[in-house]
């Protein structure tokens, strides 16, 4: 019985379990280029034709990443603007960006401006991430439209080459997979990005060459203990009573 009360008190004050690592997407481009669709597709594996116009919404999912449950949180982001070879960008927009641990830059096949976007919205991102760039990849959706194709493969390949980040052709609409795997892969390198390094850092170079650093094969010098100052103490003591005797 006492051993099940002691059991049950053990229980009670372990700790409890830390909550999943939490990773956070914006998902970026032009206007109607299927951003909204991609998302939903990736979070929930459906394509739902029709959207209202994005004002910006964030998506929670919990998912399994390399055998580690983790939250992915996703923002949806309103569609961006070009006038005059100049982008507008919502203040969503730039917050987002901010916010985020990585990126996703979507075009559409059928839409040359939503791809002439793209190298903006990647200097977007370079300048707020500055020394800590997110990674980024680059999404060209509604590969199904060949008939209204205007940006060629390699073309959308070329411009993520020059910018460094992966690229993927999708279709939100017909394959699923392709859009998981790439959304995954983003998952993946983020994930391997905040891992700890699993082999301790190297230790701090000597400040001299006359400094030498402890070895561990050199033992430490011992403290001594109560039980030897004690004799040490109850010896130089009965010395000092010898010689006063002996006065
Ligand atoms: N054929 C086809 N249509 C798609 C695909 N992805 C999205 N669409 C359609 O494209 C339209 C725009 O999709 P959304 O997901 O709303 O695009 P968005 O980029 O979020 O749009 P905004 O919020 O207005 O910027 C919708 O009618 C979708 O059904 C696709 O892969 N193939």
């Amino acid at each position: 019985m006492r051993l099940i009360q002691n059991m049950t008190s053990i229980a009670e004050s372990a700790p409890p379990p830390a909550p999943p690592r939490a990773i956070r997407m914006a998902v970026i481009g032009g206007s109607g280029v299927g951003k909204t669709a991609l998302v939903v597709r990736f979070l929930t594996r459906r394509f739902i034709g029709d959207y209202e116009r994005n004002a910006g919404n964030l998506y929670s999912r919990e998912v399994q990443v390399d055998g580690e449950q983790v939250t992915i949180q996703v923002q949806d982001t309103p569609g961006v603007e070009m006038t005059d070879n100049a982008i507008n960008l919502p203040d969503h927009v730039t917050c987002s960006i901010q916010w985020a641990d990585a990126v996703v830059l979507v075009y559409s096949t059928t839409d040359r401006r939503s791809f002439d976007l793209i190298e903006q919205l990647h200097r977007q991102v370079a300048r707020s991430g500055g020394a800590n760039m997110p990674p980024v990849i680059l999404l060209a959706n509604k590969s199904d439209l060949l008939h209204l194709r205007r940006v060629d493969p390699q073309q959308g390949q070329l411009l993520a080459s020059a910018l460094g980040c992966s690229f993927y052709e999708v279709s939100a609409s017909e394959d699923y997979s392709q859009v998981h795997q790439a959304f995954h892969r983003l998952c993946r390198q983020l994930a391997q990005q905040q891992q700890p390094p699993a082999t301790p850092p190297p230790p701090p170079p000597a400040t001299s060459s006359t400094e030498k650093r402890r070895s561990p094969l050199i033992p430490r010098p011992k403290s001594p203990n109560m039980q030897d100052l004690k004799r040490r103490f109850r010896q130089a003591l009965s010395a000092k009573v010898r010689t006063v005797t002996s006065v």
